[in-house]
């Protein structure tokens, strides 16, 4: 049966057509804005023309000059680049069923964006501007240290002469740029987002998809932040094998939220944070000793494993083993009798996505299922595989986002608890070695999210 979004339901294509100065967050923005889309299942892709220069044009390590407008032989390679990243995003468009593609560039003249424009109505595609506009003189020297010093443009240059040289590059730009304007571009749907969402100018959006793109990166900000996400401790129904339910917690998962407090003041020191749990028992109870405001949301309850609820796996394989084949080939998309599938709960959890965004310190104690679904939000990790993530019990996970990626710190309790974890083929919980990589100590891993895959 085929799956349907909104957006595919209503036959609508959207290109979002990046605007604005070097270093004010496109490529940042447009990251977001794809790796939000794919976690709601639609197909979307980023298309960042600085990248089709550095690989195919001929523009690999270039300094400020290449930038001048004035400069023919740059002005060529730069033109070629932005071709190829348009003619790329069409056969995208075209061949693979896209539905929201990110023309990641500066576009900063409205010449440009005619240009784009044409090609997207000839090729019945929504074009939507997205401008980021920033005069923050502080915040943009801040954006050129964290990511364009760094960037493949200024590989072995020192970072003060990068700096320099990235300032000078701007100013190129800056001669030619010609912001979106509300007289002008009146006919045109567009988003400014200025001085990062202080103010936002919404222009002529007409499609549900549109509106939802907007609404999320109205909700965007950059403060640093940290959240912290935590399964409950062990439940009476974990030892049982048992899953679903409302149980209390066991004695190993009572001693987990009496620690849970140290743990977490290891992690984050005098921050004020806020704790959001189920409204389950277990989850309550986890958080019982936890100093900091709470707030309860139904959308983190656990899957709903529906007629299954109260039973163990080897129960469910012997009572529905078409069902239980079912859920193992397709974990994903597969919705328990009378219950929910990990498609139903990602749409359920994207309140709690929004939100999340908006805030900074937050502290989730949820579920197995729950919890796969967001971490995989902020990982990026496809459908296939965040249904089969292990995250075991009393461990204590601290996700750090950054500009195009997220730091993971995995603090294990060192409190045993069961596994949880159900491998494929099998109705035995349990992990392999190779599933387990923490060693029952507590101790820290660091992990960086890949790069954005193309999906
Ligand atoms: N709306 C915003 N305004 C200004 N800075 C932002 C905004 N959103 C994110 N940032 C910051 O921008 C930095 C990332 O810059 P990014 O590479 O996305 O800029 P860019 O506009 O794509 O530059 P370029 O045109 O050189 O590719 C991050 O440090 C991020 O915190």
């Amino acid at each position: 049966m085929p799956v349907y979004t909104v957006s595919n339901v209503q036959n609508i294509r959207v290109c979002v057509v990046m605007v604005g100065l070097p270093a004010r967050g496109k490529s940042f923005i447009s990251q977001k804005i794809v790796r939000y889309l794919s976690w709601l299942s639609i197909q979307a892709k980023c298309f960042n023309v600085g990248n089709y220069r550095r690989q195919h044009a001929g523009g690999e390590q270039p300094n400020a000059d290449f930038f001048d407008f004035e400069n023919k032989e740059a002005y060529k390679i730069r033109q070629h680049a932005v071709t190829m990243a348009v003619a790329d995003m069409m056969r995208w468009f075209n061949d693979k069923g896209g539905v929201v593609a990110i023309l990641d560039a500066t576009n900063s003249t409205s010449e440009r964006r005619e240009w784009i424009l044409k090609l997207c109505r000839e090729n019945a595609i929504e074009p939507m501007f997205l401008e980021s506009w920033c005069d923050d003189q502080d915040l943009i020297l801040r954006n050129i240290s964290e990511v364009k010093t760094t960037s493949p443009d200024y590989q072995g240059i020192d970072p003060e002469v990068a700096t320099k040289d990235f300032l000078e590059r701007i100013s190129k730009y800056e001669s030619v740029y010609e912001p979106l304007n509300e007289e002008g571009d009146k006919d045109k749907t567009f988003v400014r987002l200025i001085n990062v969402a202080q103010q936002v100018v919404i222009n002529k959006i007409e499609t549900y998809l549109e509106s939802r793109i907007v609404f999320y990166v109205m909700n965007l900000h950059i403060r640093p932040r940290s959240i912290w996400l935590s399964r409950h401790g062990e439940s009476i129904y974990n030892v049982e094998k048992k899953i679903g339910g409302d149980s209390h917690l066991s004695v190993r998962g009572l001693e987990y939220a009496r620690k849970l407090p140290e743990l977490v003041k290891r992690s984050a020191g005098d921050v004020d944070l806020t704790v959001w749990t189920s409204t389950l028992v277990r989850t309550g109870e986890t958080a019982q000793h936890l100093p900091y405001k709470q707030l309860q949301w139904k959308a983190l309850d656990e899957l709903d494993a529906g007629v299954c609820d109260g039973m163990t796996y080897e129960e469910i394989e012997e009572v529905y083993p078409e069902d239980f084949k079912a859920r193992d080939d397709n974990k994903y998309e597969y919705r328990y009798r009378g219950g929910e599938s990990y498609r139903d709960v990602v749409i359920r959890l994207e309140p709690i996505i929004m939100e999340l965004e908006r805030q900074e310190n937050i502290l989730i104690i949820t579920h197995q299922a729950v919890l796969r679904c967001i971490y995989a939000y902020f990982m990026n990790v496809p459908q296939e595989e965040s249904p089969w993530m292990s995250i075991p019990l009393h461990t204590l996970i601290k996700l750090e986002p950054r500009a195009y990626g997220t730091n993971v710190t995995r603090i294990k309790a060192n409190i045993p608890a069961v596994s949880t974890y159900k491998e494929k083929g099998t109705s035995q919980v349990g992990e392999s070695d190779l599933k387990l990589t923490d060693s029952g100590n507590s101790r820290s891993v660091l992990t960086t999210a890949p790069e954005l895959p193309d999906r």
